[in-house]
């Protein structure tokens, strides 16, 4: 067993899918996916330190709704790389929690890449890169772009990435709902709306990956596309308000991110964003609304005290 001390701290950033085309439902349940993955800054930090046992604790405003059981993608990290290892995962994980919670924006999975790279730094097992996102992968489809940030398009069920560049800062406003969607019952919900039609094999928009590596909010606003949407509204039909309001409001467009039910607005200029956060906020539409700036890095390590 290895007695290393210390704490290292490592944030990792929130996801919107600019576009989330999906195919038809796999013998694994799972769906085939065409995932343009965009890292935006909202940030969930991990902290790690030795302790006892394993142990999570969870702050911030939705920490009530954070398992703090080994369900947790935190600790599932933790325990897969503990044994890929032969480690005893004697740790306190910490999560300071600002990603809304069931809210289509990968905050389990922003936990889960934060605390692999937490536990490999503090077990100082310099793991490569690759090996990191293998393991991300095991845990959920959306952990391996939670590690690497930035834009990547993501194929298979989204674990497969492709990185992509991207030309210059889009500005986004985000609506969180009441309460979450689970991301199984909206894949279910889309294959009962699919039921008896022809679901195409999922595919990127070469215009929206044109308008990333260009930078061009007017134009990435045109090709926004979320084949989720339409599952995410019959599931909660007032998100429905919520997208009319952002639009109302001046956005360039609007979208249900992911799963949902958090919604996106994307917006010309920072400004133009906080103007429409403003707005949807006093539109009774949703709980909060959040401005926020993409790319943004994966997860980083942003602290490391020494032994
Ligand atoms: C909706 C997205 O957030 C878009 O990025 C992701 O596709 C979901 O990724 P995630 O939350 O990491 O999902 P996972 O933990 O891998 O899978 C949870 C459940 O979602 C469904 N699921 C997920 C990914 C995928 N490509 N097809 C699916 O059908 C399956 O029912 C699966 O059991
Ligand atoms: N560290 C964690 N943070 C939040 N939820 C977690 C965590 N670990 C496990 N969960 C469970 O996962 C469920 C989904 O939470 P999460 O915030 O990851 O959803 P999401 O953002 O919609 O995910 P995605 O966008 O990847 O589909 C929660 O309801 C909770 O029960």
């Amino acid at each position: 067993m290895r007695t290393e001390q210390g704490r290292v701290r490592v944030r990792v950033p929130a996801k919107v899918n600019v576009q989330l085309a999906v195919g038809a439902a796999r013998p694994d349940g799972f769906h085939d996916l065409a995932n343009v993955f965009l890292a935006v800054g909202l940030h969930d930090e991990i902290t790690v330190t030795p302790a006892d046992e394993l142990r999570i604790t969870c702050a911030g405003p939705d920490a009530g709704q954070v398992p703090l059981d080994r369900t947790n993608l935190a600790a599932r990290a933790a325990l897969a790389l503990a044994e890929r290892h032969g480690i005893d995962p004697r740790v306190h994980l910490h999560i300071d929690k600002d990603i809304p919670v069931a809210g289509g924006m990968a905050g389990g999975s922003a936990d889960g890449a934060g605390a692999l790279l937490a536990c490999d730094a503090l077990w100082s097992l310099g793991s490569t890169r690759e090996e990191l996102l293998a393991l991300c992968a095991e845990l959920g489809s959306d952990v391996p772009f939670s590690l690497i940030g930035g834009a990547a398009l993501g194929t298979g069920r989204g674990e497969l990435l492709t990185p992509l560049d991207v030309g210059g800062d889009f500005h986004w406003v985000f609506a969180v709902a009441d309460a979450g969607l689970s991301t199984p019952t909206v894949f279910r919900e889309f294959d009962r709306l699919a039921a008896h039609t022809d679901v195409p094999p999922p595919a990127a928009d070469p215009a929206l990956l044109d308008a990333l590596r260009t930078g061009d909010a007017t134009a990435l606003a045109a090709t926004l596309g979320n084949d989720l949407q339409p599952a995410a509204l019959a599931l909660r039909p007032a998100l429905s308000a919520t997208l009319a309001a952002g639009t109302a409001a001046g956005a360039l467009a609007a979208l249900v991110s992911g799963s949902g039910p958090t919604t996106a607005f994307l917006a010309k200029t920072a400004d133009d964003a906080e103007r429409v956060a403003r707005t949807l906020l006093a539109s009774g539409t949703c709980r909060t609304a959040r401005a926020a700036t993409s790319p943004a890095a994966g997860a980083t390590v942003v602290e490391r005290t020494a032994p």
